[in-house]
């Protein structure tokens, strides 16, 4: 049994994204982290204010991964996290960004040869069509319908949380229901690698190798993974040339196209870039809307007429990960509140669970106001502090840091952002300009502060 916290945790994460749907794990797993290893006692730390709500909802479901690891032997605890919901933050939808690889010493592997299953929820029919992946459904569907005649490989790019995963999978469950009894397998690199590193050590090659070459279609999530994993690139590249020498079809999705992936081998690269490739980019409002309201059609959701999807389609640009979570939050925060879901409940939701601007699209500046309060909130200072004639370090400063902010990220002329601070004439917002430019490049602390502040205030960068 392998007595190696990280391993351990990077399976549980692993199999407990296997038990939950993709927006549950998000929502409410993703932000747990690793607490310690404390004899047969798996430590998980949670965000304070949401660690009853995980214990009620998903203790039986962490229990039950635990078990399935390591039988009989881990018992998991939920703390609290000390640093509070920042501190669990992450960029979205960066899943699997820790790959797991099993040590070296591990007497017995935790993952068995079993592969990912289908979500049978994502289907063609429930994908969203709209400008950004016109291109890639076409595409994935024309493979679904003559595997290995259309593009072979189909190579799926685009930023995390986008739908490649749905894609993929639509090709799988297509095949496996009108394709005359084709065999598909579906897996990611990440689970690619632990089972060919599991048959290396269980000397089991030959089954692997018949698993993987043995199919009709074959499915190959979040290949980025694959960078400087030179056993399972090598692994690969035979499985790949198998398929292909005997007419099947290779699916692939990774973040970024193959000719990015720096550490990849010039002959894999050109496999990669044999057949076709598609992109996907960042929903239109239009997707996003339709994405929401099928959602909320679909699970029988009840709302106000009062815009309240357009809302949160206007504010939850990044991707549709993100649109589905910020609707269940706001669906569950109505229910715990017992309150109606309108517009006001989402703006409520949004600004505490994103902060004020943090979730704004990117093409729309933060206002003056909007800056004012968040630098204002970030030094612990009321905005009028901020704005008053008070000259004390511990107010000219954060005032110096939010002017220079207004003049990077709004398009406010000088004079304008004096009188939003004070009514302070526009030599004044210049000397402060200057003043804060130099500090930053002088002092890590304030080049940190305004780098985290900026992101606040342009939106996380995926
Ligand atoms: N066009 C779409 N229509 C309907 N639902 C979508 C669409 N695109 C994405 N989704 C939904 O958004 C969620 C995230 O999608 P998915 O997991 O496929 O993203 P991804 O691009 O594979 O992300 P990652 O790179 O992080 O793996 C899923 O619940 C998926 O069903």
């Amino acid at each position: 049994m392998t007595t190696d916290p990280d391993h351990i945790w990077t399976c549980l994460q692993a199999e407990l994204r296997r038990r939950v749907p993709a927006s549950t794990y998000d929502i409410w797993l993703e932000p747990l982290r690793f607490g310690g290893l404390e004899g047969d006692l798996l430590v998980l730390l949670a965000p304070a204010e949401v660690r009853t709500w995980i214990e009620q909802r998903f203790a039986a479901v962490l229990q039950a991964a635990g078990r399935d690891l390591l039988p009989g032997a881990l018992r998991i605890e939920l703390r609290p996290l000390a640093d509070g919901p920042a501190a669990a933050a992450r960029p979205r939808g960066a899943r699997g960004d820790a790959p797991t690889t099993p040590g070296a010493g591990d007497a017995k592997p935790l993952f068995g040869p079993e592969t990912e299953r289908l979500n049978p929820k994502f289907t063609f029919e429930q994908f969203v069509i709209g400008d950004a992946n016109r291109f890639a459904h076409a595409a994935a569907l024309a493979v679904a319908e003559l595997p290995a005649q259309a593009y072979n490989p189909l190579f799926i790019v685009g930023p995390p949380g986008v739908g490649k995963t749905h894609l993929l999978h639509s090709v799988g469950n297509y095949v496996r229901a009108y394709g005359g009894g084709m065999t598909v397998r579906y897996t990611t690199v990440e689970r690619f690698t632990n089972e060919f590193l599991s048959a290396l050590q269980n000397r089991d090659v030959e089954a692997f190798k018949q698993r993987y070459r043995n199919n009709d279609v074959l499915l190959i999530d979040d290949v980025q993974f694959l960078e400087r994993k030179v056993k399972t690139e090598e692994e690969l590249f035979h499985t790949f040339n198998a398929l292909h020498e005997t007419g099947s079809q290779l699916v692939l999705t990774s973040d970024r196209p193959p000719r990015d992936m720096d550490a990849l081998q010039e002959r894999m690269r050109q496999r990669f870039e044999s057949g076709l490739l598609v992109d996907i980019r960042a929903p239109d409002e239009a997707t996003r809307l339709t994405v929401l309201r099928k959602r909320v059609h679909h699970d029988g959701i009840e709302l106000a007429e009062d815009g309240v999807l357009e809302l949160i389609a206007d504010r939850v640009a990044e991707n549709i990960r993100g649109l589905e979570a910020a609707l269940i939050r706001v669906v569950a925060y109505a229910s715990l509140t017992d309150a109606r879901i309108d517009r006001a409940l989402a703006e409520e939701v949004l600004a505490q669970l994103y902060g004020p601007g943090a979730q704004r699209r990117r093409t729309d500046p933060p206002t003056l106001a909007a800056i004012q309060q968040l630098v204002a909130g970030r030094f612990g200072l009321s905005r009028e502090e901020l704005i008053s004639a008070n000259r004390t370090a511990r107010v000219a400063w954060p005032r110096q840091l939010a002017m220079y902010l207004a003049r990077e990220h709004t398009s406010e002329s000088l004079p304008a952002i004096g009188r939003s601070f004070g009514g302070r004439d526009h030599s004044t917002v210049l000397h402060a300009c200057k003043r804060a430019a130099d500090r930053l490049g002088s002092d890590p602390e304030a080049y940190e502060t305004v780098r985290a502040l900026t992101e606040q205030l342009t939106g996380p960068h995926a």
